[in-house]
């Protein structure tokens, strides 16, 4: 018998950071209107995987190759290979959640090809990737904070030591993002210096708990700042006109929250220094298949 080969398709959006988890453990981030979609196709004459990223032969592609073998381990009857090819709007190692998105949407990509989409709660297919980014070396938490932002839409709080999702909540508002030319890899972080601010940490937690987003990220991003040795500029330019403002992640992108009135005059000191500035929506609605 010939079995016939499936494909899939799904979207997934990347996020800025509210909290950074480097710190306690304990992270928040919010989907932003950026995407990455995965294309899949599960072919049973073959036993590997085999990923690409488009316009960049020479990506990493260890994390979502282990998404689609992790999947199919999970969910599917017969253990085939395949291809997994991404498509990315959003910078990869910027503080963007590039690895989330990729990771969400091969996981649900993956999901769709088996015919299972509907059947796996959305939370698990996350916790999929979140396990894929672990054993690929690509975090340091896991990062489920970033992960079930992009997964689950609107802003969310995590514990990434037990991978719980502590809150979740909807955000709507406007985003600046200013990436400059550079790449930063969320595994070379220095965490050691990041625990020093766990006592600010634990403070943008509360706030971010209490539904203070902006507030919370712009203490998150003068702790991060200091903690990563990143410049504080983009910050100063963005104050007092945004709502809130941060480093993301680990670097190198700043976003900024606010109306588009406030971002457009931000922008205009953003866009003078060496980068891309973009300005985009925040997002509720999460991964989708396609
Ligand atoms: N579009 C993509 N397709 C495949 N893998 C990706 C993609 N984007 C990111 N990754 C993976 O994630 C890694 C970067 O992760 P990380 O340093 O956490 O950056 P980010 O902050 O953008 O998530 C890459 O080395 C690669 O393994
Ligand atoms: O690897 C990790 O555990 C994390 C990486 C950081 O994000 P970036 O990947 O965007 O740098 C950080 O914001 C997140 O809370 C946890």
């Amino acid at each position: 018998m010939t079995l016939s080969r499936m494909d899939g398709r799904a979207i997934a959006p990347g996020a800025g950071t509210v909290l950074c988890a480097l710190a306690t453990g304990v992270g928040s981030a919010f989907a932003i209107d950026l995407d990455v979609t995965a294309s899949v196709t599960l072919e049973p004459e073959q036993s590997s995987v085999e990923g690409r990223v488009a316009g960049d032969a020479d990506a990493d592609t260890s994390l979502v190759e282990r998404c689609v073998e992790l999947t199919v381990a999970a969910y599917g009857e017969s253990d085939p290979g395949g291809v997994v090819e991404t498509e990315s709007e959003i910078p990869m190692a910027s503080g963007l959640k590039s690895s989330s998105a990729a990771a969400n949407a091969t996981v649900l990509a993956t999901l769709d090809a088996l015919g299972r989409a509907d059947e796996v709660s959305r939370e698990d297919a996350c916790r999929v990737g979140v396990r894929a980014a672990r054993e690929t070396g690509v975090t340091v938490t896991g990062a489920f904070d970033d992960a079930s932002a992009s997964m689950l839409g609107g802003v969310t709080v995590t514990n990434n030591t037990e991978d719980a999702l502590v809150a979740r909540d909807e955000l709507d508002a406007h985003a600046l993002v200013y990436t400059p030319d550079e790449r930063a890899y969320s595994a070379d972080a220095d965490t050691a210096r990041c625990q020093r601010v766990a006592g600010t940490a634990d403070v943008v937690e509360e706030l971010a708990l209490a539904g203070r987003y902006g507030e919370a990220m712009t203490v998150n991003g003068w702790a991060f700042c200091a903690a990563l040795d990143r410049q504080t500029e983009p910050m100063l330019a963005a104050l007092p006109e945004a709502d809130g403002v941060s480093l993301s992640g680990t670097g190198p992108s700043y976003v900024a929250i606010g109306d588009e009135d406030a971002l457009t005059e931000i922008r205009n000191s953003w866009d003078e220094m060496t980068g891309t500035t973009r300005l985009v929506r925040t997002r509720n609605d999460g991964a989708r298949t396609t």
